[in-house]
């Protein structure tokens, strides 16, 4: 296929998102209908949907329009791409502009376009951010980095990266945390890499694992994942310091995959059904909770352009209530650690607040927010622990 003709394809797949379709799930039909395009057209066509839905209203601004064609015509504006060459009509090409389309709209300053963040969150974000709120709303519409966290049950930082390198698979040290690496050549080969195979590494991103770092894991220590879902943190956890993991989730389903991971890993993580933790109380208690995904926007930004004030308040009330029966399982003197990956105040201090607000004896002795800025996802932690009620 031509560059024109995977844009053109790029807009069908936009304009069926707009129409409710979920993006992979759109990329996916394209793909079958359309048999004769490869592997590489493919990845290209889904780079351009992607990097729209990342630039969701500012596309829709410099392109004049809110169908995939305006916003396909306003990501080329933006990036300074001549629009002639795509929107030639040659071949399988997008038509050529029409007179209305050939005038380029003024970029707005205020709103959703100016930050491609959306309407529900802005003032949230302008009174946690102030000034910085332009720069962190750039790096939010760029690809996120890939991060691979060092099992420090099967390998060191050096030997992973060594492992690594044999695949091909550069990598330098990633921010935030001592077992993180930044993927800086070979990422495609990663899943097919020995160093993953032989569970020396895993997928994850460097803030998710500074979380893990940030709830200190006792070696041997017993730990409740009450949110484990996948498992990427109940994994970051066993293996920090060898730490056995009860992992927990309301939809059991999500932790499927877990225990061959642990196996692969070599960690400690056992899998505790929903309504079996019975009066089980243990020293530390992590609790993920669901919510905006806000910090990781970058990597599906799909849930920013859904996303609203409904949602926002669906996912306190799950917070609540999260926080809320997390905390019966944390023994005298132990500790729960609150954590999303959300840079809205609402979903995380809001909520603690809300907590300890709302349930006596409970104190949160240490914070930890990280936001785009700092080079990862952005995430928040907080460390709760029972008053001494002496
Ligand atoms: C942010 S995800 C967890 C991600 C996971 N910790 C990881 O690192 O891969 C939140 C999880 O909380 C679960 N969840 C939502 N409400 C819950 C509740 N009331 N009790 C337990 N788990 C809940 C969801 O099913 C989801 O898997």
């Amino acid at each position: 296929m031509t560059p024109a003709a995977r844009h053109a394809a790029a807009i069908e797949v936009i304009d069926a998102i707009r129409a409710g379709a979920r993006a992979e799930a759109a990329l996916k039909e394209w793909g079958r209908s359309h048999r004769f395009a490869g592997s590489k057209d493919r990845r290209a066509i889904r780079d351009i949907v992607f990097d729209v839905l990342r630039c969701w209203w500012s596309t829709a601004a410099a392109g004049g329009g809110e169908d995939g064609r305006a916003r396909v015509l306003g990501l080329l504006r933006l990036t300074d791409v001549p629009v002639e060459r795509v929107f030639s009509g040659e071949g399988h090409a997008p038509l050529p502009l029409t007179d209305a389309e050939q005038a380029v709209p003024e970029s707005p300053s205020t709103g959703p376009a100016a930050f491609d963040l959306p309407e529900s969150v802005l003032s949230m974000l302008e009174a946690r951010f102030g000034a910085d709120l332009p720069a962190l709303a750039d790096v939010m519409r760029h690809r996120a980095p890939v991060d691979l966290r060092v099992n420090l049950l099967r390998a060191t930082p050096e030997s992973a990266r060594a492992a690594l390198a044999e695949d091909g698979i550069e990598v330098e040290p990633g921010p935030l945390s001592a077992t993180a690496l930044r993927v800086t050549a070979g990422t495609r080969g990663i899943e097919r890499s020995r160093a993953y195979a032989d569970g020396l590494v895993e997928l994850q991103d460097a803030a998710s694992q500074a979380v893990a770092d940030f709830a200190e894991a006792q070696p041997g220590e017993v730990v409740l994942d009450y949110c484990a879902g996948g498992g990427g943190k109940a994994l970051a956890l066993a293996a920090r310091t060898n730490a056995q993991v009860i992992a927990h989730d309301i939809a059991p389903r999500r932790m499927k995959d877990l225990p061959e991971r642990a196996r692969r890993a070599g960690a400690q993580v056992r899998l505790a059904e929903p309504g079996t933790l019975g009066d089980l109380q243990v020293p530390l208690v992590f609790a993920d909770a669901p919510c905006s995904g806000s910090g990781s926007w970058r990597r599906d930004p799909e849930g920013k352009i859904r996303f609203d004030a409904g949602r926002l308040a669906e996912l306190n009330a799950a917070q609540d209530d999260v926080l809320r029966n997390a905390a019966r399982h944390v023994a005298p003197d132990g500790r729960l650690v609150y954590a999303t990956c959300s840079i809205l105040p609402d979903e995380n201090e809001g909520r603690v607040n809300a907590f300890l607000s709302e349930v006596a004896g409970w104190h949160c002795s240490r914070s930890l927010s990280l936001s785009p800025l700092d080079g990862a996802d952005g995430f928040f932690a907080a460390w709760l622990e029972k008053r001494d009620s002496a």
